[in-house]
């Protein structure tokens, strides 16, 4: 069936405006069939003026599932990921047990295609168990559907191991995408060495990131593989990958929005809610992050989304463990922080949501135009609201964001042409 979306606004990549017009796309095939005026369809969505994106894309999330089901499932993270304007998430291999054999991969892709919601794409572990040392089956977990592969959650320490990983991973052709730490440096540091003085705490030295990405650019550039970089947040990191870029070096980069809009001084007090690996760094290393996604050096965004439980969350920060939720509010608060107040122009915070993961990830979606998967984000950019862990759908209540009030309201989200969200639907469990 044929069915058309009028009264929206549509984004137009090419202008970077969004365009009164309708668009309608062929639920069966789910492919956009056209976009303009006066198009036949038997059906049709009827907007009041909400923005149309094109579905979001998420390269770092954390779903728990297997194993660690308290945090999140499956089912609430990906209906999380739908509520967020998510149509396609990327799932971290830091599981229980971690995501290193090809039917673990095919359960996840099998078991999101069930649920139908938001399209998962597992990343498997670049070292079997995440142990560090021998290295995946990158052939056999690529044919069951990784998209990439990665140890996150910790770095790859040994350097000789990792540059075997690339050798493999270039043959391959597929990415590897590296939680950047160099453990020997950060110990066992919970905070910015800043917040640390203040609190009482360890601190992390921002140069456990940076060394490490210097590493691995360097082996990158002698084996040809394609690097990416998860949740960059220094400033020395974002010089590295600026080098290494303009010396043609095929690295690639994601920054999180709680990297580019928070830093370690807003951290008042001991609470595990603003405790995340990396952590919040100095003002200095968050405006060379909004500077290095501006002009390119950091290519996407992505949430890390990476949820706990409540009870994990009340310890200490000297205890508790790392991570924020983000997937629920990740578009909002870069809209209304980075985009109103005209920090960040929409089209580059769209893009890098879109069509640059798709691009970098060879994903289907990411761009509204004729053949394009339908896959779409419909926001109320005029409706606000507060941040309120209660109206998550996600089990993790973790962000320090709680109480933030934002502009921007996710409708609903279309994958393939099918609704998988509405807003004020029921939670999964
Ligand atoms: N980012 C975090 O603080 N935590 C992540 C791991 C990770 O992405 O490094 C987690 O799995 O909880
Ligand atoms: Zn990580």
């Amino acid at each position: 069936m044929i069915v058309r979306i009028d009264g929206g606004r549509l984004w137009d990549a090419e202008s970077g405006q969004l365009r009164e017009t309708s668009v309608a796309f062929d639920d069966v095939t789910g492919e956009i069939v056209a976009l303009g005026q006066g198009l036949r369809a038997e059906k049709v969505i009827e907007l009041r003026g909400e923005a149309v994106f094109p579905g979001f894309i998420d390269m770092h999330v954390h779903l728990r599932d297997p194993g660690l089901t308290a945090k999140e499932s499956l089912e609430t993270g990906v209906q999380a990921a739908a509520a967020g304007g998510f149509t396609q998430v990327a799932c971290m291999p830091n599981t229980k047990p971690p995501i290193d054999s090809p039917k673990l991969v095919a359960d996840l892709v099998e078991r999101a295609k069930v649920i139908g919601k938001t399209e998962v794409h597992p990343i498997a572990c670049i070292t079997q168990g995440q142990a560090g040392d021998e290295l995946a089956d990158y052939e056999a977990l690529r044919a069951a559907g990784a998209v990439g592969f990665s140890d996150d959650g910790r770095g790859v320490q040994h350097g000789g191991r990792m540059r075997e990983a690339f050798l493999r991973l270039k043959e391959l052709g597929a990415p590897a995408i590296i939680h950047a730490e160099d453990e020997t440096i950060s110990g066992k540091g919970v905070v910015h060495p800043n917040a640390a003085r203040r609190l009482g705490l360890l601190g992390i030295p921002i140069e456990a990131e940076a060394a490490m990405i210097a590493r691995d650019v360097l082996l990158a550039e002698q084996t040809g593989a394609h690097l990416h970089v998860c949740h960059v947040s220094t400033e020395p990191s974002v010089a590295v990958i600026r080098w290494a870029k303009a010396r043609g070096i095929r690295v690639t980069a994601e920054v999180t929005p709680h990297h580019l809009l928070l830093s370690e001084t807003a951290i008042k007090r001991d609470d595990a809610n603003w405790k995340v690996n990396p952590p919040l760094q100095s003002e200095r290393d968050r405006e060379a992050c909004l500077e290095g996604f501006l002009d390119g050096t950091l290519d996407i965004i992505a949430t890390d989304h990476a949820p706990h439980t409540p009870a994990e969350k009340a310890q200490s920060m000297a205890t508790a463990p790392f991570g924020m939720v983000g997937l629920e509010t990740a578009f909002a608060l870069l809209y209304t922080y980075l985009v109103l107040p005209g920090t960040v122009p929409l089209t580059r915070i769209i893009e890098g949501m879109t069509s640059r993961p798709a691009r970098l990830f060879g994903l289907a979606g990411g761009s509204i135009r004729p053949g394009a998967r339908a896959d779409f984000a419909i926001v109320d950019l005029q409706a606000e609201r507060t941040i309120d862990g209660d109206s998550f759908y996600t089990k993790g209540r973790n962000t320090p964001f709680l109480d933030w009030r934002i502009a921007g309201v996710i409708k609903s989200t279309i994958r393939a042409g099918q609704v998988i969200y509405e807003a004020g639907e029921e939670r999964l469990s």
